[in-house]
């Protein structure tokens, strides 16, 4: 068996975790769990999803068009700040980050990250950060960085991530709930795990036990 990273290690190199999972399963909160730990900054893909929705909601370009928006992203190119306490998004000089939650934009994104064009024009900017981080989204581990040293991939029941998401939005449980089984029909072409990926169902555990789960399956590498 090989033998945990000792928290805290300093990594260097490549990318080294990848965590993909369905909406609300838990990504970017264990993404940050395990990256503070590894001392390595973590990545939210669905930010780049979520900022290209928000800007052609605002356009009012239709989400199912690339062409108008991929325009408006060359025009006004998206910048993916990855510090060690959160994600920060920014077009231009305007932060995005806080507008990127709303329930608008979380009824657009499907429509938008399905568009072949948005797909390459956010794996093009995911790789070209400057490594090692922990990444997290749906295709970081088959499409993105197929690479990775370890793979993991969150479920949890509609219910459950429902329950967790209504502490986070406005609408009830029985709403957020019926939304997020429509994303999950939406996404699920690019939200297969990876073959090598770990599932872990977070629905029994706490954060910290999904993070904990993590980071004893890590490979020992030297800092
Ligand atoms: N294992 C867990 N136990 C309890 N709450 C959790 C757990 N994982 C995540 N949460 C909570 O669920 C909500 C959604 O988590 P988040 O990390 O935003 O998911 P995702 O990035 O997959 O959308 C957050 O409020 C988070 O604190
Ligand atoms: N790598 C990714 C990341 C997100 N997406 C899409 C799918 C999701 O509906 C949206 C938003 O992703 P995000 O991870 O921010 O959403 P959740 O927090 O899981 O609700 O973007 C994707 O297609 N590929």
């Amino acid at each position: 068996m090989r033998a945990a990273p000792p928290h805290g290690t300093l990594y260097t190199g490549r990318v080294i975790v990848t965590i993909d999972g369905v909406a609300a399963s838990g990504k970017s909160s264990v993404a940050s769990g395990v990256a503070r730990a590894l001392g390595v900054p973590y990545v939210s893909s669905g930010l780049l999803y979520r900022a290209a929705t928000l800007l052609a909601l605002e356009a009012g370009a239709p989400l199912e068009g690339a062409r108008a928006l991929l325009t408006h992203l060359r025009a006004h190119p998206l910048r993916l700040e990855a510090l060690p306490g959160g994600n920060r998004l920014w077009a231009g000089e305007r932060e995005l980050t806080d507008e990127l939650h709303s329930t608008r934009v979380d009824q657009g994104v499907s429509a938008v990250a399905a568009l072949p064009e948005v797909r390459a024009w956010v794996d093009a900017q995911l790789r070209a950060l400057p490594e090692p981080f922990v990444a997290e989204g749906r295709d970081m581990g088959t499409n993105v960085f197929p690479h990775a040293d370890a793979k993991f991939y969150l479920t949890a029941s509609p219910r459950v991530r429902a329950e967790r998401r209504a502490q986070e939005r406005p609408e009830d449980v029985p709403a957020i709930e019926a939304a997020l089984i429509e994303r999950d029909r939406r996404d699920r072409v690019q939200s297969a795990p990876a073959p090598d990926a770990r599932v872990i169902d977070t629905g029994p555990l706490s954060l910290e036990g999904v993070i904990g789960t993590i980071l004893a399956a890590l490979p020992a590498r030297s800092a």
